[in-house]
Formats: C-alpha cells, sequence, structure tokens
C-alpha cells in the first residue's frame, strides 16, 4: 500500500523548472535509494516528500492526506527528514539538539528519553559538546539522532553520509537499509555501488524528471544509468557485490 505519493509535480522557482511532471508512489516498508547527477532535482524531490518545499502544481499526499493539511508536529511524528545542510539557530549541546529533535515531534518515542537516545546513537562522549565544536562527521551523527529521537514511520535522508570516513558511512548506509525492512527509508546517495549494495529500490532522477525507477538488480544493467551521469560505466561482479567503474564517455 503507497504512503507518501507524488501525483504530477512540477516545482518552478524564478522562472526555472526544477521538476517536471513527476509521480513516484513509496509503500508502508522499503530502503530506496534517490541517485542522480548534480542538479537533478533529487533534493528538491525528498524535501517535497517531505513537506518542506510547496510544488507549483500537482499534490504530495501521505496516505489519502495532502501534505500540505498536516501540521508540523504531526507532519514530524509521521516522517522524518535529514536535510542535506543544517545550521541549528543557536549553538547548543548535542543533549540539547536531540531534546529538540524529540520535542519538534511531540516527545522521545515511548518508554526512551533523550539520555537512551544519545546512547543508542553512541553519542555519550558528544552530549556536552555545543555545535560549533562537532566535525562535519559527528555533526551528521547528531542531526540522525535528532530525527530519529521520535522513531519515525518514514525516514527521508538527503546524503548523509557524504561527510562521514567510510567505516561510519557503511555503518550509516547499513542501519538505513535495515531500517527500510519494517519502515520506508529514502535516501539521496551519490555513492552508487553503495546504493546498489544496500537498497531495494533505485530511482534515478536526471534533469528534473524520474527517468528509471526499477530495482537495482534490474537497474545495475540499464544504459539509462551511463546516459544520466555522462559516463560509460564498466559493470563489475564480485564475491563482494556489484560495482560500477566509471570509464570515459557514454555511448553515443
Ligand atoms: N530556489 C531555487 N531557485 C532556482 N533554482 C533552484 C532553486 N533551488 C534549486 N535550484 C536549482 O534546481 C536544480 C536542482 O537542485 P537540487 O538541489 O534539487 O539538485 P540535486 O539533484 O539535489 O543536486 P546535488 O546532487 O548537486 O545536490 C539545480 O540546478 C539548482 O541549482
Amino acid at each position: 500500500m503507497t504512503t507518501l505519493a507524488l501525483h504530477d509535480v512540477t516545482v518552478e522557482r524564478r522562472g526555472a523548472r526544477l521538476l517536471a511532471g513527476v509521480s513516484l508512489a513509496l509503500p508502508a516498508t522499503g530502503a530506496v535509494a534517490i541517485v542522480g547527477p548534480n542538479g537533478a532535482g533529487k533534493s528538491t524531490l525528498l524535501r517535497l516528500l517531505a513537506g518542506q518545499a510547496e510544488p507549483s502544481s500537482g499534490m504530495v499526499r501521505l496516505g489519502d492526506t495532502p501534505l500540505s493539511a498536516l501540521r508540523p508536529r504531526e507532519r514530524a511524528r509521521s516522517i522524518g527528514y535529514v536535510p542535506q545542510h543544517f545550521a541549528p539557530h543557536w549553538n547548543l549541546s548535542v543533549t540539547d539538539l536531540v531534546r529538540l529533535g524529540a520535542e519538534r515531534g511531540g516527545g522521545a518515542v515511548a518508554g526512551r528519553s533523550v539520555a537512551d537516545v544519545i546512547a543508542a546513537h553512541n553519542l555519550v562522549t558528544l552530549c556536552a559538546r555545543r555545535w560549533s565544536a562537532l566535525s562535519g562527521g559527528e555533526r551528521a551523527r547528531v542531526l540522525l539522532a535528532m530525527v530519529l529521537a521520535v522513531d519515525p514511520p518514514i525516514l527521508l535522508a538527503d546524503e548523509p553520509g557524504a561527510s562521514l570516513d567510510i567505516r561510519h558511512r557503511l555503518a550509516l548506509v547499513e542501519t538505513l537499509a535495515a531500517r527500510g525492512r519494517d519502515r520506508l527509508c529514502v535516501v539521496v546517495m551519490h555513492d552508487l555501488d553503495l546504493a546498489f549494495r544496500h537498497f531495494d529500490r533505485i530511482v534515478l532522477v536526471d534533469r528534473g524528471r524520474i527517468v528509471a525507477d526499477a530495482t537495482a538488480d534490474a537497474l545495475f544493467e540499464d544504459p539509462r544509468l551511463d546516459a544520466a551521469f555522462g559516463v560509460r560505466f564498466v559493470r563489475l561482479a564480485t564475491e563482494h557485490g556489484r560495482l560500477l567503474q566509471a570509464a570515459g564517455a557514454p555511448p553515443p
């Protein structure tokens, strides 16, 4: 059953068309990666799904309800959104930031305190530190803890692993993909190998349109991938999974 959906959505800003006639139906569970070249419209699409941006035309629905009809707190309880860029208004401590995240959704998950959330995300040693004193990777982990403090049934994350070292990025991607087993997890990703290895479904965005929406197995061999990224991919099957190696210009 579809939980979150875009119906023929177009987004125009200052005369530019960012998304053109995009439709997407997302079920209640699943790990979905959104991939595509820079400027394709991935973040715009995710912001629409999160209710952080309004379409110029078309509709965004959560179940049967237009997303725009939900109060911010109802939305925050249902949809966790990890933006690509985040800067808090005040230079708060990690504990206060996680508390803020929990309060935004009406309180931490039943039976869990803010301290429990901090422990679950391995942030105990950082809890007194202020935002300005955190590294990029630490900030990314705190941001995720803020959003997951209410354990929303839907998580939308925009390149959450971009500033993480490889060990933390792998752990994060595994956590997000595992979340898709009993919830919906939609992640914008630039790391195609991790996307194809860990996610069930891949949505390929190019120039404001969804140009492919398929299982990772099906899309791996699809030439639309090469066309969208403007490269020729060499497909490698290894004992550890599939790898895409970019090698020059795409075939004409
Ligand atoms: N408010 C705005 N006004 C005009 N153009 C915008 C606005 N916001 C985004 N854009 C443009 O829309 C296009 C899509 O932006 P978006 O951030 O959705 O792309 P993206 O696929 O997430 O890119 P990246 O991989 O670089 O993060 C880009 O060309 C961007 O410059």
